[in-house]
């Protein structure tokens, strides 16, 4: 979706209040600084592709060949460039839904973040139509991975890890700018050959610097960290970290190694699931292990208690998946019916 400024605050409000100089609301001083700079250089980022914008309507330059999605915001098209015929993915965004500043914000994040093997590349082509704003990527032919989880089964062991391992490593690299992804979820990730070996992450709508703050507007979805969903440090807002990333890869590979989702809400009171998963974290005895999470193996069981840790500051960072690969993650026929009997 394109950027949504309205409900954020910026930083220095959060430091000038807080007065401290190590810890604003769990935010280091160098990490603030991180995620100021990454604001900067998007604000020249989107100064300078305003006045790149090409003015024209989308098919005096492209030929529509179908639909490849759609969003709540806007649609993919698959299209031919008239000229040329290179295939590519149009993203369009409506006005009337859109301001040109939310269409740049998206359309630059997606520049920002360079060339990564496991994020769709963006190539510098904006356009603005009558009606529309609209940005060029490559295109990924096999659809989103909402389509190949089986549900009460997920994806085939070899393909979770290697979703997992390329996804971890997106979401790294976007940290690494001083960023935090915020949208983790199937509907999001690309995927580019139907036995799921290869991923790219799309869709850098809600991907904001860190440290913006920020409060949860609508109810929370099971990839919603916790501490978004309990009432923010400050009147503004929550200052936004990397782990909120990293509990959507947490939900998100339990997704694709189950067909369920672990919980609908991460509301103690108010979701049984959430509430059983936290009494097994607390006691560690096998007999409290709650029914959705029967057949993982204990690779897994660490792994995912790392990256689902309720407390930001002691989770996992999402890069913690490369010390699991390569060993099981799901446990072999039979065994998981003798641990439900321990
Ligand atoms: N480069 C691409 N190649 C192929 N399909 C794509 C591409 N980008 C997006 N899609 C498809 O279009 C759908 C919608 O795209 P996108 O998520 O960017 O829209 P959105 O309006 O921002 O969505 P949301 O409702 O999640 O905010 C995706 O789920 C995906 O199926």
């Amino acid at each position: 979706m394109p950027g949504k400024q309205s409900e954020e605050e910026p930083l220095e409000e959060a430091a000038a209040e807080d007065g401290a100089e190590e810890n604003l609301v769990g935010l280091t001083v160098e990490e603030m600084h991180q995620g100021q700079e990454a604001a900067l250089a998007l604000e020249d980022m989107m100064a300078l592709s305003a006045q790149t914008l090409v003015h024209a309507e989308v098919d005096e330059l492209y030929q529509e060949v179908r639909l490849l999605g759609q969003g709540r915001f806007g649609r993919v098209l698959l299209v031919t460039h008239r000229q040329k015929g290179t295939a590519l993915a149009l993203k369009q965004l409506p006005k009337k839904s859109t301001s040109l500043r939310g269409f740049l914000y998206e359309f630059c994040v997606g520049l920002s973040l360079g060339a990564h093997s496991a994020i769709v590349a963006a190539y510098g082509i904006g356009i603005e139509s009558a009606n529309s704003y609209s940005f060029l990527t490559e295109p990924i032919l096999h659809g989103d991975l909402i389509a190949f989880i089986q549900p009460k089964v997920g994806l085939p062991l070899p393909a979770v890890q290697c979703c997992a391992t390329q996804l971890a490593s997106a979401l790294e690299h976007i940290h690494s700018h001083g960023l935090v992804y915020r949208d983790l979820k199937p509907e999001n990730v690309l995927v580019y050959d139907p036995a799921c070996w290869h991923v790219k992450l799309t869709d850098f709508g809600h991907t904001r610097p860190r440290g913006t703050l920020l409060r949860l507007t609508g109810p929370p979805i099971p990839y919603t960290a916790p501490e978004l969903c309990a009432p923010p440090p400050l009147p503004e807002g929550l200052p936004i970290q990397p782990a909120l990333d990293a509990w959507a890869l947490g939900v998100l590979v339990f997704c694709l190694l189950t067909g369920y989702f672990p919980w609908d809400q991460p509301l103690v009171e108010v979701d049984p699931f959430y509430e059983d998963f936290l009494i097994w974290q607390s006691s560690g005895q096998p007999q409290d292990r709650p029914q959705p999470w029967f057949g993982l193996a204990p690779a897994a069981d660490t792994l995912l208690w790392g990256l689902l840790d309720p407390h930001p500051q002691r989770r996992s960072p999402v890069c913690a998946i490369k010390g699991y690969l390569g060993q099981p993650w799901k446990q072999q026929e039979g065994e998981a019916e003798q641990l439900g009997k321990e």
